[in-house]
C-alpha cells in the first residue's frame, strides 16, 4: 500500500471530498483495491463533516450575540439609516462563519473544501457506492460488498448492472441476509414506515415514538438542507442554471439576486425531505400528513394534550380543514377546562413561520424582479400568491404528480427485508386479486437469469429430440406441444454436457429462491419444503390456432379435485393432497394468449387474470380457494418455472437434493463460491469528467 494513501488521522480536518473521491477512482482504476476503499470512504466521510461543519457553524454564528442586527438605529438615522447596520451585520456574520469554519476544517476551510457541480450529483447519486462495492468484493470482504452495492441500489433501483450483480451477490455463501443493509438513508424513512405499518394494524401506542422520531428527525434533516443552501457552490450552481440573468446589477440587484437564490435553495428542502432516496417525487404534504397521524394516534391513546398539540400544529398549514377543526372541537370538550398553556408545537410553529416569511419575499421578487419560484407546498395561504399567479400554479398542481404513500403495511414484519433483500416488489395482494391467500410478486429474476432458464429449457428439449423423444403434445390440449424438465433431468442431462451447469444451477437456486419467499410471505411460522419443481414449456402449434375453444391448461385446483357443480374439492388421490402453496414463476412474455387465471369454485367466474412474464411468480394456497387455468397459448412458446410447497417434510422432494449433489461433484466446495462466480461487474472504469465543472483539471496531490 503506497503510504500516503492510509486514511488520515482522527481529528484531522478532513481533505476536499473531490479529491479524494479522484484519487478513489484513480486508484480503482488502477486495481488498487484497499487504497481505493480507504480514499473512497474518505471522501463520504469528508463530505459529511462538511455538511456538518456547515450547519454548526451556521446555526452558531446565528446565534452569536452583536452579530444579528443591533435593535435601535444610531446617532446617523434618517433615511437609509438601515444600510450601514444591515451591511455591518453581514460583515460581521461572515467574520463568524470565516472563522468557525477555520476552526472545523483548518484554514481556508470553506474555499479549500468546495465540492463541484459535478461531484455532488455523483454522491447524490450514491456513485461512490458503486465502486466500493466492486472493490470490497476484489478485496473478498463481501459482507462489505453486499452492504455498499445495497446502499446504491436503493437510490438506483432501475439500474440493471446492479441488479445483477446483487442477484450475484445473493447466491454467494459469504453473505447474509442482514449484510444488505442500506448505509446512507436518513433514519427517519424507516421510523416513519415502521409508525405507519403500526397505525395500520392499529396499534397507536406503539406507532407513537416512530412517529414522533420521524417527525423530528425529519424535521432536523430540513435544516441541515437549509445549511447547505449558503455554501458557495449552492450560489455557483444557480448563477450556472440563470446563467446572465441578474449578475449584471448593482451592489443591491447583486444582494437581492444572491438573497432570492438562498431562499429558493431552502424552500426546496422540504421536497427533498420528503423524497425517498432512488424516487422522483416527494411524498406529498409531509409534514402537514405526518401531524395529522401524530393527533389521531394520541386521541387514540388518550393523550389528549398532545393531540390537542398536533392538531394545532396540523391547523397551520391548513387552519380551514374541517376534520381538523372538528377533532380540536372534540378533544378540547374531552378535556374540559381549557388549558392556557396549550398551542401549537413550537418546532412546527416556527417552521411554518419562516417558511410563510421566505415565501412572501420570493412571491415579490416573482413579482417585482422577475426571479422564479416553484412553491414545493400545497399548503401555501392563496393571499400570499400574487393574483396572476394563483390560476397557473392551481392548474399545476392539479397536473403534478406525487409519489404515492408507501404501500400499504404487509402482514409481516421481516416480510419487508425480504422485499429488500431480493429487490422484490409485491405487485398484488390477495385483496386486489379478489381472494385470500393470493399473491404477485415481480422481480424475483433479471432478465439476463430468465435467458439462461429458457436456453436451458431449449437445450433439453433439444436434447430429447435428439434421443428421439419429440416434445409432446400437451396432456391437456392438441393444439400444443409441451415440454418438461425436472430439476434431477437437469442435473443429469447438465452432467451429461447436454446442457450448461449454470443453467441446472439457477434452476435450483432459483426454485430455493421461490420457496423461502412463499414461505416468508404466507408461512413465516411453519417451514414449508418444495416437492415438485417442473420447467414447463408451452408451444402453440402452427395452423391449428384459429377458432380454438379451449384452454391451454383447464381450470383446477392444485390439491384437489375440483367438482364444479357444487364447488367441491376432494383433497383425495389421485390430487396431490400434500401440496399446500403452488408458484408459478414466468420467464417470458413473448407470446400470445397464456394468462393465468383464477376463478369460482364453479370454474367459470373469472375473479382475477395475471399477464406472464420474466421474473414474475404467481404464488397462492394449492386448495379450493384458489382455482385456476391458463388460456390458450395461439402464437409461440410460453415457459414457466412451475413449483408446489408443502408443510409435510416427508414429501420434500428428493430430486431436488439429488440434483443439488450431481452438481456439486465432488470436487467443488461452498467456499470458493466467490472465485468461481464470475462476480458483479464492474462499474464502468471510465473516470467522470472531474475537470468540467472546477474548470482544471485534479491535480495529483504531491504528498503521494
Ligand atoms: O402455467 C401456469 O400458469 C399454470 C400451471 C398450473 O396451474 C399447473 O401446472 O398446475
Ligand atoms: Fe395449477
Amino acid at each position: 500500500e503506497p503510504p500516503g494513501l492510509a486514511p488520515p488521522s482522527p481529528g484531522a480536518p478532513p481533505q476536499a471530498p473531490d479529491l479524494l473521491y479522484a484519487d478513489g477512482l484513480r486508484a480503482y482504476a488502477a486495481g488498487a483495491w484497499a487504497p481505493a476503499v480507504a480514499l473512497l470512504r474518505e471522501a463520504l466521510r469528508s463530505r459529511a463533516a462538511l455538511g456538518r461543519a456547515r450547519l454548526d457553524c451556521g446555526a452558531h454564528c446565528a446565534a452569536e450575540p452583536g452579530v444579528s442586527l443591533p435593535a435601535a438605529p444610531g446617532p446617523d438615522s434618517g433615511p437609509g439609516a438601515w444600510e450601514p447596520l444591515l451591511l455591518r451585520a453581514a460583515l460581521r456574520r461572515a467574520e463568524c462563519l470565516t472563522q468557525c469554519w477555520a476552526r472545523r476544517l483548518g484554514p481556508g476551510g470553506a474555499a479549500r473544501l468546495r465540492v463541484g457541480s459535478a461531484i455532488r450529483d455523483a454522491f447524490r447519486r450514491r456513485e461512490p457506492y458503486n465502486y466500493l462495492q466492486r472493490a470490497y468484493y476484489q478485496l473478498k470482504k463481501l459482507d462489505l460488498a453486499a452492504a455498499a452495492a445495497h446502499t446504491f441500489f436503493v437510490a438506483n433501483p432501475a439500474h440493471l448492472q446492479m441488479r445483477e450483480d446483487m442477484a450475484k451477490y445473493r447466491r454467494m455463501s459469504g453473505v447474509r441476509p442482514q449484510s444488505f443493509r442500506d448505509l446512507e438513508t436518513p433514519p427517519y424513512w424507516a421510523a416513519f414506515d415502521t409508525g405507519l405499518e403500526h397505525l395500520g394494524r392499529q396499534e397507536a401506542g406503539l406507532a407513537l415514538p416512530w412517529l414522533e422520531e420521524a417527525l423530528q428527525e425529519s424535521l432536523a434533516q430540513v435544516e441541515s438542507c437549509r445549511a447547505g443552501c449558503e455554501g458557495p457552490e449552492e450560489q455557483e450552481r444557480e448563477a450556472e442554471e440563470e446563467e446572465g440573468t441578474g449578475s449584471q446589477g448593482g451592489l443591491y440587484e447583486a444582494i437581492a439576486g444572491h438573497w432570492t437564490r438562498v431562499l429558493q435553495c431552502r424552500q426546496r428542502c422540504v421536497g427533498d425531505v420528503a423524497t425517498r432516496p432512488g424516487r422522483s417525487l416527494p411524498v406529498p404534504d409531509f409534514f402537514p400528513t405526518q401531524l395529522r397521524r401524530l393527533h389521531e394516534a394520541h386521541a387514540q391513546v388518550g393523550n389528549l394534550s398532545q393531540a390537542t398539540e398536533n392538531v394545532l400544529s396540523f391547523l397551520l398549514f391548513y387552519p380551514e380543514d374541517e376534520a381538523a377543526k372538528t377533532a380540536l372541537d372534540r378533544y378540547q370538550a374531552q378535556l374540559g377546562e381549557p388549558r392556557p398553556g396549550l398551542g401549537p408545537r413550537e418546532d412546527i410553529q416556527r417552521f411554518v413561520l419562516r417558511s410563510l416569511g421566505e415565501k412572501r419575499q420570493l412571491y415579490y421578487a416573482v413579482e417585482h424582479l422577475g426571479a422564479s419560484f416553484k412553491d414545493p407546498d400545497l399548503w401555501t395561504p392563496a393571499a400570499f400568491i400574487p393574483e396572476g399567479l394563483r390560476e397557473k400554479l392551481r392548474e399545476d398542481q392539479e397536473k403534478r404528480p406525487w409519489d404515492d404513500e408507501p404501500p400499504q403495511p404487509k402482514p409481516l414484519t421481516h416480510w419487508k427485508d425480504v422485499l429488500l433483500m431480493e429487490g422484490v416488489t409485491l405487485t398484488q395482494d390477495a385483496r386486489q386479486l379478489n381472494g385470500s391467500e393470493r399473491a404477485v410478486l415481480d422481480g424475483l429474476l433479471t432478465p439476463a437469469e430468465c435467458g439462461v432458464l429458457l436456453q436451458l429449457a431449449k437445450d433439453a428439449a433439444e436434447a430429447g429430440a435428439r434421443s428421439g423423444y419429440r416434445g409432446r403434445r400437451s396432456p391437456h390440449t392438441p393444439h400444443e406441444r409441451f415440454e418438461g424438465l425436472t430439476v434431477l433431468k437437469a442435473a443429469q442431462l447438465a452432467r451429461a454436457g447436454a446442457v450448461g451447469s449454470q443453467g441446472a444451477q439457477l434452476l435450483l437456486e432459483v426454485s430455493e429462491r421461490v420457496r423461502s419467499l412463499t414461505q416468508a410471505y404466507f408461512s413465516p411460522d411453519r417451514p414449508l419444503h418444495l416437492s415438485f419443481t417442473h420447467l414447463v414449456c408451452r408451444s402453440a402449434i402452427e395452423g391449428e390456432q384459429a377458432q380454438r375453444m379451449d384452454l391451454s391448461h383447464p381450470v383446477h385446483a392444485d390439491n384437489c379435485v375440483l367438482d364444479p357443480d357444487t364447488g367441491e374439492c376432494w383433497r383425495e388421490p389421485p390430487a396431490y393432497t400434500y401440496r399446500d402453496y403452488s408458484g408459478l414463476l414466468y420467464l417470458n412474455d413473448d407470446f400470445q394468449g397464456g394468462d393465468l387465471f383464477f376463478t369460482e369454485p364453479n370454474a367459470l367466474t373469472v375473479t382475477a387474470q395475471v399477464r406472464p412474464r420474466c421474473g414474475r411468480l404467481v404464488a397462492f394456497s394449492s386448495g379450493v380457494e384458489n382455482p385456476h387455468g391458463v388460456w390458450a397459448v395461439t402464437r409461440g412458446r410460453r415457459c414457466a418455472l412451475a413449483l408446489w410447497h408443502t408443510w409435510a417434510p416427508e414429501h420434500r422432494e428428493q430430486e431436488w437434493t439429488e440434483a443439488k449433489a450431481l452438481l456439486r461433484g465432488p470436487e467443488k466446495d461452498e467456499e470458493d463460491v466467490a472465485s468461481r462466480d464470475p462476480g458483479p461487474e464492474p462499474p464502468s472504469r471510465r473516470l467522470p469528467r472531474l475537470q468540467d465543472k472546477a474548470g482544471k483539471p485534479p491535480r495529483i496531490r504531491e504528498e503521494l
